[in-house]
């Protein structure tokens, strides 16, 4: 039971993006860390696999399915994708917001809200420490938490596959930890696959089961982050030495240094 990414192709015009990318098979209840360069293509594999773009060639399947058979309603129930951009437009709280996300999975969208779906909001709020919040306007929140109020959209919905576009940009220390913490136990319980694009390469080394280094439009490598991130394929892709080192702690850190010729 996993995601698949195979063989896929992708052209903004005549300029190539993914080509003949895979991924192998991302088991659920495991977190995948996509790391790579500014650029190279995380945030347009991610809209691929939403169904949001369509590849020329290269499939997307869910536990041996085909995403490309499924509706547009369909896919996009089962494979939340949640851009970089979490920018309010709406005059509504959060509890109003995540209420909303979750209607949309209903086609009598607006219909008055369920006892369950309010539940599951109120879950979900307490799920990601967002009650202090939740009756607050978004526009009036600071970046960091209006980005947890949009994982909380995307976990009301209860997708299969959950794709974060760098989910904590913008959150100070602690709350990084929280939500890559929070991150990993939705999706083990819920037996997600989630994809999380990153830049923090110990962040992912140490919430991530796995880690997926994309350059010049392909996977370079995919595997355990203590692989991964030793392999020289992630000093070739960032033009970096990388070292690493367990902290006494037993955690994995990366230190990326310069390299003088
Ligand atoms: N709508 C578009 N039209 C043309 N080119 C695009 C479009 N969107 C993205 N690109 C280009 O495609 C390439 C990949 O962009 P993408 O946003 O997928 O990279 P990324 O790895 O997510 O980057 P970052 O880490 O900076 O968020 C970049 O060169 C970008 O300029």
């Amino acid at each position: 039971m996993a995601l698949a990414i195979r063989d896929l192709d992708f052209r903004y015009g005549s300029t190539p993006i993914l080509c003949g990318l895979g991924t192998g098979e991302l088991p659920r209840g495991e977190l995948a860390a996509l790391v790579g360069p500014n650029g190279s293509g995380k945030s347009t594999l991610f809209r691929c696999a939403a169904g949001l773009l369509r590849p020329r060639a290269g499939s997307v399947s869910l536990d041996g399915r085909d995403l490309a058979g499924l509706s547009q309603r369909e896919r996009a129930r089962r494979v939340f994708y949640l851009s970089q951009d979490t920018e309010a437009r709406v005059a509504l709280s959060v509890f109003d917001i995540i209420l909303l996300a979750r209607k949309s999975l209903h086609r009598g969208f607006a219909l008055a809200a369920s006892a369950a779906d309010t539940h599951a909001v109120e879950a979900v709020i307490a799920e990601l420490g967002l009650g202090p919040f939740a009756s607050r306007d978004i526009a009036t929140l600071s970046g960091g938490q209006r980005q947890l109020a949009a994982i909380g959209q995307a976990l009301v919905r209860e997708p299969d596959v959950l794709l974060l576009d760098e989910p904590t940009s913008a959150l100070d220390v602690r709350r990084q930890l929280d939500v890559m913490a929070t991150i990993r136990e939705a999706t083990r319980r819920r037996g997600i696959v989630t994809v999380t694009a990153i830049h923090d390469l110990s962040l992912a080394a140490r919430f991530a089961d796995r880690v997926l280094v994309m350059n010049a439009g392909q996977i370079a490598q995919a595997g355990s982050p203590e692989k991964v991130l030793a392999h020289p394929a992630v000093s070739q892709t960032y033009a970096v030495g990388v070292h690493l080192e367990r902290s006494a702690r037993g955690t994995l850190l990366v230190e990326p240094y310069i390299q003088v010729p």
